[in-house]
């Protein structure tokens, strides 16, 4: 079978947000290929933590089954953070279902999710080796699902301030334009990572000077590459800035952006200028799509998706990507 759900970005292409059921109560929630834990606001968080969230009542779900004495707690790379219990339940994406997949119940938030009101809870979509449930580590919705689906395989169809798609089971050649490139993914860190040495701005030479890896994060907003890119790319923006108080690089709203080519796994993958032109901080200066990480694992995030329709193929752990 397949599972296609739409997702839909928050204000500013921040993050992008899907509907999920569980034991038959439809949360939208944030699909998340950096991580591998799927946690819930749920009835059991505080009224202060939860105010404004929708809530999974496990109470009310006939299908929900706690799992004793086992808990969960993950810091993301943003310093966010999550805790709580867990339990297994009928976890449905647009068709595709998984009738006992662990479902992990926040009991904690750290405040920046207590403040996110649009989204109720991730979907963890990296390797289940970085599940944090503990003492039994438990696996990924993909990672469960893949068996019964036609294809092991899902994609990420996110398009800037319009709705988009992800696709379980099948990769739909209508979604891109031209032929799509597999490369290998590297699974030890339990990402969906890849070798990421060269780079080039607009048509121009291909140079070496990438960190080297990178991985493809749906949960990250930007894009997220060493200083030799950055740097490079904005020194042929005129007005480019480090903005110290707005704690990254800023451009002019109207600087006409080179596009970046990026290595992809050993094939050159495009980011159009106009998905690194980010949100407006006031004025005619706007904050950058791609910022620096200082870090031997590059991240590319929402803005490249935004250039990209990208296939993660759990089979024989290999991405697909295509211009969309
Ligand atoms: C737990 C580990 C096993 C894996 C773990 N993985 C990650 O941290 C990467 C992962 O993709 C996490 C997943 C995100 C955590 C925070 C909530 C949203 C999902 N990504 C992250 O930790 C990166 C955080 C994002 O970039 C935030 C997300 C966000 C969205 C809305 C509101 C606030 C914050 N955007 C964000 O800050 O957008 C700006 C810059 C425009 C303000 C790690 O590497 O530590």
């Amino acid at each position: 079978g397949i599972g296609i759900v739409t997702n839909t970005p928050t204000s500013g292409d921040v993050e992008f947000l899907s509907p999920v059921s569980i034991g038959g109560q439809t949360l939208n929630m944030d699909f998340d290929t950096g991580s591998s834990d799927l946690w819930v606001f749920n009835t059991g968080l505080s009224a202060a933590q939860s105010a404004g969230h929708t809530l999974f009542d496990a109470t009310k779900s006939t299908t929900f089954k706690k799992l004793t004495g086992q808990t969960f707690s993950v810091s993301y790379g943003d310093g966010s953070s999550v805790s709580g219990t867990v339990g297994t339940d009928v976890v449905n994406i647009g068709g595709a279902q998984v009738n006992a997949q662990a479902v992990e119940l926040a009991t904690k938030v750290s405040s920046s999710f207590v403040q996110d009101t649009a989204s109720n809870g991730l979907v963890g979509l990296a390797f289940s080796k970085l599940n944090t449930v503990q003492p039994t580590q438990q696996k990924t919705f993909f990672d469960n699902v893949q068996a019964s689906l036609a294809s092991p395989v899902f994609t990420a169809n996110l398009k800037h301030d319009a709705a988009g798609s992800y696709e379980f089971g099948a990769i739909d050649s209508t979604q891109f334009s031209g032929t799509m490139n597999f490369v290998n993914v590297e699974t030890t860190q339990g990402f969906w990572q890849f070798t990421s040495s060269k780079f080039a701005i607009g048509n121009g030479t291909v140079q070496t000077g990438g960190a080297g890896q990178a991985i493809a994060d749906t949960g990250t907003t930007l894009l997220l590459a060493n200083d030799n890119i950055v740097n490079a790319y904005y020194s042929t923006v005129t007005g480019a800035e480090n903005n110290q108080q707005v704690g990254g690089i800023t451009i002019p709203c109207d600087a006409d952006l080179p596009d970046l080519q990026l290595d992809v796994g050993g094939k050159m993958a495009t980011v159009k200028g106009t998905d690194i032109m980010f949100e407006q901080v006031q004025g005619n200066t706007c904050f950058g799509g791609l910022q620096a990480i200082d870090s031997d694992l590059m991240i590319f995030g929402d803005v490249f998706f935004k250039s990209n329709f990208v296939a993660f193929n759990i089979g024989d752990n290999t991405l697909g990507f295509a211009p969309h």
